[in-house]
């Protein structure tokens, strides 16, 4: 990674609750509900009749009876709240690298980490996230994001699990809900590398769709392949027009905005001169053959 500018566009701020409790005059539904969730999840000692003792009850009463059954969920506990970043940028620019280190530091860290990548990435190697500078994670290589609780064993998934990397992450259709359910429901943290936009600029996949629901988000650059400059874009060098195509540095580049415009212009009247030159072969064979 070389040249990296990591712009954060969406910080970590005061929680919501704090800024909408503040400006409240009187208790309001969602207030009391609040003040329900929190005395459930801290099993608060409160004055005996008072709402907050009632609950208490509730708490202890289930804690009571775990000894002998699973702990039923109370349905207004919330679950340990999860996270979820995002990384995106052009090709070249370092997301894998990124989403590694960040995974690598959570392990070390001492909690239990898994990497899936989207099994469409056949490129370097099947069972590892690999970076384009060789740099190697074993992985989970799936269809989807939906199997992956499966396939990790609900239980260690459910009870162990502390934080889901997921690479080239524009190749999942179900990464919203996935991610959705994995940080609000279940409590992991959740980090996301992947293309917000194609060789078109279009964007790609479900990858944007995080956005509001992320709790950062961090856009890489590379550098331009043609002057050397900040880099944002993607151009694809060959004919394709599929959205989906997979390939390395023979099929794409890292380019500036400059040259990303330059060279669809350069691209376009390239393939208007093949196109008109193809176009008069035909003709000029179904003349000979008249
Ligand atoms: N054609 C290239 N242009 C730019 N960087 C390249 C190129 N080929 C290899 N690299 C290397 O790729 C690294 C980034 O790799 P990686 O983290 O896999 O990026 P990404 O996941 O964003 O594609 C850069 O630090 C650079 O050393
Ligand atoms: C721009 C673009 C890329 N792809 C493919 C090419 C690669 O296989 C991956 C991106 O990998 P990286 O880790 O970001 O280097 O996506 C594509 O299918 N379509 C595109 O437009
Ligand atoms: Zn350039």
């Amino acid at each position: 990674m070389f040249g990296v500018s990591m712009r954060t566009l969406i910080s970590p701020s005061l929680s919501p609750f704090s800024l909408h409790l503040h400006h409240l005059p009187k208790p309001s539904l969602f207030s009391t509900v609040l003040r329900f969730s929190s005395a459930i999840n801290n099993n608060i000692k409160s004055p005996k009749n008072s709402p907050r003792s009632a609950i208490s009850t509730v708490k202890s009463q289930t804690t009571a009876s775990s000894s002998s059954s699973p702990p039923q969920s109370h349905p207004l506990s919330f679950s340990p709240p999860g996270e979820i970043h995002v990384v995106v940028g052009p090709m070249f620019s370092g997301k894998t690298t990124t989403l590694l280190r960040r995974i690598l530091a959570e392990k070390l860290t001492g909690k239990k980490i898994a990497v899936i990548k989207s099994n469409k990435d056949t490129r370097y190697c099947t069972e590892s996230i690999v970076t384009h500078d060789g740099e190697k994670f074993p992985c989970w290589s799936l269809p989807d994001l939906s199997s992956f609780k499966e396939r990790f064993g609900t239980d260690e998934y459910e009870n162990r699990l502390d934080v889901i990397g997921i690479d080239e992450a524009q190749f999942f259709g179900d990464l919203y809900e996935f991610c959705r359910e994995a940080a609000d429901k279940e409590g992991k943290t959740v980090i996301v590398a992947g293309l917000d936009g194609d060789f078109m600029r279009r964007r790609f996949g479900s990858v944007l769709d995080l956005i509001p629901i992320a709790d950062t988000v961090t856009k890489l650059t590379s550098r331009c392949e043609v002057c050397g400059k900040r880099a944002s874009f993607t151009m694809r060098k060959t004919e394709e027009k599929v959205t989906e195509l997979i390939g390395g540095a023979e099929v794409y580049m890292p380019v500036c905005r400059n040259h990303y415009v330059c060279g669809q212009s350069v691209l376009e009247t390239a393939r208007a001169v093949l196109d008109s030159s193809s176009t008069k072969t035909h003709d000029v064979v179904v003349a000979s053959s008249l």
